[in-house]
């Protein structure tokens, strides 16, 4: 289970580093590390008493933030201090998404997962690899400038992260310089401000490769844009290699000027398109192999499914489903998924489920009134359909305890909390009662749909 332990901590730390500021996340993040997981609580080393106590005094709601937006379940969390021998730079070295933005140097400037044995290459990002190979293999040669382009989470920044670590395996003195175009804006600012502007072209003018990510952020800015001109030029006319992505082509960034426009179009243009089925599905079956976890084809599908139009988000629904089988101590299937997922309901839903439907739904199922199951009424035939309708309510639905309480005939929190706990006992042994549960769900999904 530590191993979900890690996977979630780092996932956490993935989206403090997207949230807190760069020094803080260096400072007191950047080498921090699950210790243990037991389902629900959450321990994660810090290096130092300093960063123990900064962490205590000013960080945990940001973390608990973060540590939400991945499992979406109540985890809690708690710091202790590291062992003195424990090798932790060795331990941490991926979270640090974009950290080559130095001088030129060629010490693993790019994350160490982004390479293209990691990337799955499907039908609607076939050319888009193929291309980026052909630029770390033979730089300026065909394609420059390269302009990949594609939606948000499509693997962008992973294939470009890609070229530059095969590009530096195959010519260990190029200079790679990788930039995302926001620190390029920020960069030429300070470097106008503290007149240090032949540093900041010397940097990017001396490139072999030049990588710049999210180029659309250059739109409106017109003093950088002509200083990227001139980057752009002494790069290719030097037969440079430049490698851009943007999340649209060229033609529809807005406020960009014309020659830096058709200076982007003068090369190779390739999008990268949401990926189909089968290669979704054999995206979550390489994540989950390389974070040590096997889960069979039905619920990977099932995950798939879900997630149609972004990897980031289809990445963050496994994360979300392994930490929900660690919490419920169960294994992962069809009904886990389904439970874990909840939230995520495809683009054409209507509207969110209410009470009433699942009471509705349940009790046509088993053939009993609704005035019964709100009743006070102990016989089996009533109080396990209820216990599972209020199960289902709690699973499908954002409604409280408490709330979820008072729709049932006025009870009491505790009366739903053990009802819960006992259909989720029941489901490990009981297959027959995953069967009714799915059949349930599917009827309910379809209610929610049909508006
Ligand atoms: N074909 C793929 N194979 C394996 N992983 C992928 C693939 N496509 C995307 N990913 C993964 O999805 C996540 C998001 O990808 P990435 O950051 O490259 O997206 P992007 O297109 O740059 O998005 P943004 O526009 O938000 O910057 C990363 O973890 C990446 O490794």
């Amino acid at each position: 289970m530590i191993n979900d332990g890690h996977l979630i901590w780092e996932q956490t730390v993935h989206v403090l580093h997207g949230t807190l500021e760069k020094s803080v996340f260096e400072t007191w993040i950047h080498l921090t590390n699950a210790h243990s997981f037991d389902g629900h609580h959450l321990t994660i080393r810090v290096p130092s008493p300093m960063a123990l106590d900064h962490i205590n005094k000013f960080l945990l709601d940001t973390i608990h933030e973060a540590l939400a937006v991945v499992t979406q379940l109540p985890i809690t969390l708690s710091f202790i201090l590291e062992e003195p021998n424990t090798n932790r730079i060795q331990q941490r070295k991926d979270y640090r998404d974009h950290p080559f933005e130095e001088e030129f140097t060629n010490q693993t400037p790019f994350n160490p997962k982004y390479t293209f044995d990691t990337f799955v290459i499907g039908e609607r990002n076939r050319l888009a690899h193929a291309a980026s190979i052909a630029v770390a293999e033979r730089p300026a040669q065909n394609y420059n400038p390269f302009f990949l382009y594609g939606g948000v989470g499509l693997g962008k920044t992973h294939l470009m992260h890609a070229v530059g670590q095969h590009a530096l395996r195959m010519n260990t003195n190029a200079k790679v310089v990788y930039i995302s175009c926001e620190t390029f804006v920020n960069e030429f600012v300070t470097a106008l401000q503290t007149r240090t502007i032949d540093d900041f072209r010397n940097k990017y003018r001396r490139a072999d490769i030049l990588l710049i990510d999210d180029i659309q952020f250059i739109a409106g800015k017109e003093s950088t844009q002509e200083e990227f001109f001139h980057t752009f030029n002494t790069l290719h006319n030097d037969h440079k290699q430049i490698v851009i992505t943007s999340d649209r082509p060229p033609k529809d960034i807005e406020r960009l000027e014309d020659r830096l426009r058709s200076r982007f179009s003068g090369g190779l243009i390739i999008d990268i398109k949401p990926p189909e089925f089968e290669t979704r599905v054999a995206i979550l079956r390489k994540k989950a192999k390389a974070e040590g976890f096997q889960i069979d084809n039905e619920a990977l599908n099932l995950i798939a499914t879900k997630v149609e139009t972004n990897v980031r988000e289809l990445e963050g629904a496994l994360i979300r489903v392994i930490a929900y089988s660690s919490m419920m101590n169960r294994d992962i299937d069809l009904y886990l998924v389904e439970e874990a997922l909840t939230d995520i309901l495809p683009p054409d839903a209507k509207r969110p489920l209410t009470v009433m439907d699942v009471q509705r739904v349940v009790c046509t199922h088993f053939h009993i009134q609704l005035e019964d199951m709100l009743s006070r009424g102990r016989q089996r035939e009533i109080s396990y359909p209820r216990q599972l309708a209020m199960y289902l309510t709690r699973t499908l639905t954002d409604l409280s305890l408490p709330k979820i309480g008072r729709e049932f005939g006025g009870r009491d929190h505790t009366t739903v909390l053990h009802a819960c706990d006992k259909i989720t006992t029941d489901l490990k042994a009981d297959p027959k009662l995953q069967q009714t549960l799915h059949v349930l769900r599917d009827q309910l999904m379809a209610t929610s749909h049909s508006g």
